[in-house]
């Protein structure tokens, strides 16, 4: 099993998210996976000092929709970090596929055209149930994980 658990992180080595301003773009589809992401994500911000006030949330129809509105963040220049949240989870077809290639894609292209870097918060996973274990469940929650990785990455030295 690759997937240890998402939400552990050592808080001594973090740095204090005070001063930091963080938009979080967030998928309507499996709106029951991604909220539960999104809520592990703001609670880790706010755990580690972030300001309610300074973060953003901006919601989109899907994930492939992601990069339009991290793109749509990104453009206001007022922000340290960019997480972008989503719950993909394959059905009968290749559609699947498409969409997680699309959206992996476009943000590793935003983290290039950009001097903010965006998380990549998505779920891709096989089942529902999968999504559940990785959102809150018995492998923790994969928002934890990515508030983490933007504190980090908008704290580079
Ligand atoms: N099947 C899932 C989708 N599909 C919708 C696409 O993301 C997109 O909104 C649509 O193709 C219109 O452009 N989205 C998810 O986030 N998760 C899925 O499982
Ligand atoms: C990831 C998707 O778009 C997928 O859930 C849609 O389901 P289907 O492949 O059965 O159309």
């Amino acid at each position: 099993m690759a997937t240890t658990n998402l939400s552990d992180y050592d808080k001594t080595i973090l740095g204090n998210a005070k001063k930091l301003k963080f938009g979080i773009v967030v998928s309507e589809w499996n709106t029951s996976v991604t909220e539960n992401l999104y809520k592990g994500a703001h609670t880790t911000l706010l755990d580690n000092g972030a300001v309610d006030a300074n973060i953003t949330r901006l919601n989109v129809p899907g994930s492939f929709e992601l990069v339009y509105g991290s793109k749509h963040l990104l453009k206001q220049g007022k922000f340290d970090a960019i997480i972008a949240i989503g719950c993909v989870i394959q059905g009968e077809t290749k559609h699947f596929d498409f969409v997680c290639e699309a959206v992996s894609q476009g943000i590793k292209d935003l983290n290039i055209q950009f001097d903010v870097p965006t998380i990549f918060c998505v779920l891709t996973d096989n089942t529902m149930q999968q999504s559940i274990d990785r959102s809150g469940g018995k492998h923790g929650n994969k928002g934890v994980e990515c508030a983490v990785a933007a504190i980090k990455m908008a704290t580079l030295a």
